[in-house]
């Protein structure tokens, strides 16, 4: 029996059960990052009413899916994100991922709001990089940085920070990351993630198994995540996660993700959008077998003959 009391759970034709949903709720950003892939979603510009994503998030949870990861464009964006949060049916885990250049004030409100933890993307310490990478000439850097410490205060907890290795300029402050999520003690951890090409950002590509050698030869404890089996290491300490989503079977093999796009369609990877689901007008009784038919059109992109057709 899941959680909401229901036998029912989604499983696709790969076995692959679904445990997760990933809403974008807007596609609008403050930023423009050299590599965003935004969630897969170019140039839709409608946006979910609370009502809709609240029908779509109960949904969900009535197939046993009690995890949200609320992202964007930028989620903050969003005014009533409070509403959304507080409107939500009861879940596991409730994340936002977020640049965070707008959570300063905004921490508690969201914590009260019912959000559990935040994961914010921080590629550099380094302000002159931080504004080449996210092609924003103000200097924020500080205010990003405030905005994770009043996340920590307020306990939205464990705050990840979200790394893009990035070819000749961020590769080599790996250890200038660390130290700095260290000095949090356990409220912050790094998340180290492989550049996926988007918008031509192919030549910062890292090699990630050279970071991955690295990482293991400084490990004291490697583990691995149910989720796209992605490896977790100690290091002196401190946790550092890996995410390798590109040319990666294992890590396809182990999505347990469904997506949902800013203007309300059930979309099935990351990667692919002739799948997608429409539910952005349906009623609380069609969503069932909405969810259905999206979950039937999941597809491991890589270690699948699809993804060599494309
Ligand atoms: N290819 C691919 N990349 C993903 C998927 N889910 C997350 N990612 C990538 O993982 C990185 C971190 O994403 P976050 O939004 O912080 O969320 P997360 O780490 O996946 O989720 P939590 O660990 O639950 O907080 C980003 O680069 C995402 O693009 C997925 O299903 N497929
Ligand atoms: C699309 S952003 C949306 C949420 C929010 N605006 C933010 O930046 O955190 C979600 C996550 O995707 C990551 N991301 C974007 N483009 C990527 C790419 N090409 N390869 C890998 N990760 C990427 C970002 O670093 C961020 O952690
Ligand atoms: S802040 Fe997030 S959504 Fe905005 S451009 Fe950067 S990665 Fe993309
Ligand atoms: S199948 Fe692979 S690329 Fe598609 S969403 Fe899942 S992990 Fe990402």
């Amino acid at each position: 029996m899941n959680s909401s009391g229901s036998h029912r759970t989604l499983t696709d034709p790969f076995g692959r059960t679904v445990r997760s949903l990933r809403m974008s709720i807007t596609n609008r950003c403050n930023l423009n990052c050299i590599y965003c892939h935004n969630e897969g979603d170019h140039g839709s510009t409608g946006e979910m009413s609370v009502e809709t994503i609240v029908n779509i998030v109960k949904a969900a949870a009535d197939f046993g899916v009690d995890r949200l990861k609320i992202s964007g464009g930028e989620p903050l964006i969003r005014q009533d994100l409070e509403e959304i949060l507080s409107s939500l049916p009861p879940l596991r885990d409730v994340s936002l991922t977020t640049n965070a250049t707008l959570l300063k004030g905004r921490a508690s409100s969201l914590k009260e709001a019912g959000l559990d933890r935040i994961n914010v993307s921080l590629d550099t310490l380094d302000p002159g990089k931080f504004r080449m990478i996210t092609r924003c000439k103000r200097d924020i850097l500080p205010s990003v940085l405030e905005g994770i410490d009043e996340a920590v205060r307020v306990g939205l907890t464990p705050v990840k920070i979200n790394m893009v290795l990035l070819k000749d300029i961020n590769e080599a402050e790996i250890e200038k990351m660390l130290a700095f999520t260290k000095r949090y003690k356990g409220d912050v951890i790094l998340q180290l993630i492989e550049l996926m090409n988007f918008r031509d950002a192919a030549p910062y590509h890292v090699d990630a198994d050279k970071v991955e050698e690295e990482l293991l030869h400084h490990a004291t404890d490697v583990s691995t995540r149910t989720m796209h089996h992605r490896k977790k290491y100690i290091i002196n300490g401190a946790e550092v996660e890996f995410v390798r989503p590109v040319d990666n079977t294992e890590f396809c093999a182990n999505c347990n993700r469904l997506r949902v796009t800013a203007d309300g369609k059930l979309k099935p990877c990351l990667l692919v959008n002739d799948d997608l689901v429409d539910v952005s007008h349906a009623s609380p009784g069609e969503l069932p077998d909405l969810f259905r038919l999206a979950v039937s059109r999941r597809v491991p992109f890589y270690g699948h003959e699809r993804c060599s057709l494309e």
